[in-house]
C-alpha cells in the first residue's frame, strides 16, 4: 500500500500524519508499529488519520495510534497539528474546525499569531469515567507503586491521566515509576503518568510518560490534565504556563464542568511517502 503522509510535531510531541480523505489507507496495528518505529520506520510517537466526517456537525473524523499500535481516544498535541495539516492540505478553508474523536468533539483553531486553540472538552475526574478502580471519588488518592505510596490525581481527557506533584521535575523518578504507572492493575485502560513541578500558581514544568509511547518532550492532554488537577488542588490558577522538555503551553480552564483550553504551537517537518507491505 503507496501512503502519503507529513512528518509533524506539537513541542516535539511527534507525528506521521495521513490523509485518509483522499487516498485509501488500511492500518493494523503492525503497519502503525512499523511507521512508528524509529530506527525501520518513519518514527513518531502517534500516528494521526485524518478521515471524512462520520456525522453532521463536524468537520474531519480525527484517529490517534500510539507508538505501540493501540488506537486512543484524545491527543492534544495531534489535535493543533491537525488542523494545520488539513488547512495545509486543502482539506479545508475553515481555520477553526469540529473534529469528532474516540472521546467526543474537540475544536481546533488556527490563530493569527500562527498558535493554535483547542477546546479540549470537559475533564472527567469520576473514576469509573477514567477509568481508575477506586471507591473514593477524592482529587488526591494514594497509589500504590511497586510498595511506595503516591499521590495521584486520576483524570480523563478522554484519555486516561494520573498525575502527581514532585519538587524538582528534573529528578522526578519518571523512568522508574512511569512504566509501573502506566500498567498499574487500577488502571484498566492503563494510563498516561504525569509528573508536575508547581513554581507558582500560573506556572508549572510537567513531564509526562505516556501510554504506548513511553516519555515524549510534550503531552497536551497531560498538560491539560495537570493543570485541572493543580487547579481542583488549590495549587494552581487559571491560566497556567506548562513548561515541558519541548516548550511551553498555555491551559485555561474555568472550573468543574467547563472545557479546558490549550494553546500552543505545530509544525509541519517534511513531506514523505513509503510503500507499506
Ligand atoms: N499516549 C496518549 C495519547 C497521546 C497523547 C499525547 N501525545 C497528547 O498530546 O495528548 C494515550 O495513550 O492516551
Amino acid at each position: 500500500m503507496h501512503l502519503r503522509f507529513a512528518k509533524m510535531h506539537g513541542l516535539g510531541n511527534d507525528f506521521v500524519v495521513i490523509d485518509a480523505v483522499r487516498q485509501h489507507v488500511e492500518l493494523t496495528p503492525e503497519r502503525v508499529r512499523f511507521l512508528a518505529d524509529r530506527h525501520f520506520g518513519v518514527g513518531c510517537d502517534q500516528l494521526l488519520v485524518v478521515e471524512p466526517a462520520g456525522q453532521a456537525g463536524v468537520d474531519f473524523r480525527y484517529r490517534i495510534f500510539n507508538a505501540d499500535g493501540g488506537e486512543v481516544e484524545q491527543c492534544g498535541n495531534g489535535a493543533r497539528c491537525f488542523v494545520r495539516f488539513v488547512h495545509e492540505q486543502g482539506l479545508t478553508a475553515k481555520r477553526e474546525i469540529r473534529v469528532e474523536t474516540k472521546s467526543g468533539v474537540i475544536a481546533p483553531r488556527l490563530e493569527d499569531s500562527g498558535l493554535v486553540t483547542v477546546d479540549m472538552g470537559v475533564p472527567v475526574f469520576a473514576p469509573a469515567r477514567v477509568p481508575f478502580v477506586s471507591d473514593s471519588d477524592a482529587v488526591v488518592q494514594p497509589l500504590d507503586v511497586a510498595g511506595t505510596p503516591v499521590a495521584i490525581t486520576a483524570v480523563s481527557m478522554g484519555n486516561p491521566h494520573a498525575v502527581q506533584v514532585v519538587a524538582d521535575v528534573d529528578g522526578a523518578p519518571v523512568a522508574a515509576q512511569g512504566p509501573l504507572i502506566e500498567n498499574h492493575a487500577r488502571f484498566p485502560a492503563r494510563v498516561n503518568a504525569g509528573f508536575m513541578e508547581v513554581v507558582d500558581e500560573h506556572r508549572i514544568r510537567l513531564r509526562v510518560y505516556e501510554r504506548g509511547a513511553g516519555e515524549t518532550l510534550a503531552c497536551g492532554t497531560g498538560a491539560c490534565a495537570a493543570v485541572v488537577a493543580g487547579i481542583r488542588r488549590e495549587l494552581l490558577v487559571s491560566p497556567v504556563r506548562v513548561e515541558t522538555r519541548g516548550g511551553e503551553l498555555e491551559i485555561a480552564w474555568a472550573g468543574v464542568g467547563e472545557p479546558v483550553l490549550m494553546t500552543g504551537p505545530a509544525v509541519t517537518v517534511f513531506a514523505g511517502e513509503i510503500e507499506l507491505a
